[in-house]
């Protein structure tokens, strides 16, 4: 089993002033139907983050997509991850300035948030290479520090690596004087060679969703039933995605999470079936309300004109590379 990286550090080193790092980090997309928290994908929309030291203070320039929501202070999602990230590497920063140029919609179920905390620790990784004071962050490591940090790590494996991926968590237990405990979840995740016929679509509505309070949608017990069906289905899904496209339709049915979510996104439920009844392997992407289609065929004129006519965007998009680092 792969080692999962240990998060410890401090604060020994000050980084100088004018040091710079630039990143590029994509969305994705979790669950691909069955895939509850551990199945996802890179999506071809990009925040770019430009993160620079300065003698004080915290200096955000923001543009597109939550510019006119986000705080500006330390408060900010890729600030904290910047910090937190100089931090393990065992450094810190008297004063940041970051400039964000953000396409990713927030609380669509494209993975914003984990986006985000990738490109702050990201980011961290290329000031602390930049400064001489250690090696770039590994993929293992921002999988780790991103998915703690986020929570999700189906989102933040895909904006890290790339392409299709796997996440799975481990707990280690450690034995101390008052019995066993599970001492940390540990982040793991391996990328899927996605099949060059498969292409994404995603179908963006206005509306927005809270990924928090859909997941308090969802009951704490399944029925044995249900939890096999996903079993079958998200296996078939690694199959489908990497060797056998022509299975997409079967592999992105899903029990666990979609048919509860449902109510609260009734427009993205009732598109998810019109597409399926298409032929099209549609499934909410993520926590929602985006939908998600995965084919080999683009969608038809018919389909965005469906799909506009209930308040989504059509956007086709690129199965995006992992997170991009330069200094
Ligand atoms: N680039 C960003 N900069 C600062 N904050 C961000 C950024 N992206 C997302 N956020 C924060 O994350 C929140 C969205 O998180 P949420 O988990 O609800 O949605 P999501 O990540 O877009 O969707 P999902 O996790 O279902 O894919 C935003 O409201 C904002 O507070
Ligand atoms: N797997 C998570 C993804 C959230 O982005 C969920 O469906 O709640």
């Amino acid at each position: 089993m792969p080692e999962a990286p240990s998060v410890v550090g401090g604060a020994d080193n000050v980084l100088l002033e004018g040091i710079s790092v630039r990143v590029r980090v994509p969305a994705s997309s979790a669950n691909l139907g069955p895939g509850f928290d551990c199945l996802g994908i890179a999506l071809g929309v990009y925040d770019t983050l430009t993160v620079s030291t300065v003698a004080s203070g915290i200096h955000i320039e923001a543009t597109g997509e939550g510019a006119d929501s986000i705080p500006r202070d330390e408060r900010h999602l890729v600030v904290r991850a910047v910090r937190r990230g100089l931090e393990y590497g065992g450094a810190s920063a008297a004063g940041l300035a970051l400039r964000c140029v953000n396409a990713i919609p927030h609380s669509r179920g494209l993975g914003s948030s984990a986006a985000a905390a990738v490109s702050g620790f990201a980011a961290a990784s290329g000031l602390l290479a930049a400064a001489g004071v250690r090696e770039p962050f590994s993929d293992a490591e921002l999988v780790q520090l991103a998915g703690e940090f986020e929570g999700h790590p189906d989102n933040a494996a895909a904006s890290v690596l790339g392409g299709a991926v796997v996440t799975w968590a481990d707990s280690p237990l450690d034995a101390n004087p008052d019995g066993v405990v599970a001492v940390r979840e540990a982040y793991l995740a391996r990328g899927l060679v996605v099949h060059p016929g498969i292409r994404a679509t995603v179908f963006v509505p206005e509306t927005e969703s809270s990924t928090s309070h859909t997941r308090g949608l969802l009951p704490d017990t399944v029925p044995r039933a249900d939890a096999v069906f996903n079993l079958s289905r998200s296996a078939l899904a690694v199959v489908a995605l990497t060797t056998a496209p022509e299975c997409l339709i079967d592999a992105t049915v899903d029990r666990l999470h979609q048919p509860y979510r449902a109510p609260s996104m009734p427009q993205s439920a009732e598109l998810v079936v019109a597409l399926r009844e298409r032929g099209y392997a549609a499934m909410v992407s993520g926590a929602g309300p985006s939908v998600l289609v995965l084919s080999t065929d683009a969608v038809t004129d018919e389909v965005d004109a469906l799909a506009h006519g209930i308040g989504f965007a059509t956007w086709p998009v690129e199965i995006a590379e992992g997170v991009e680092i330069s200094w």
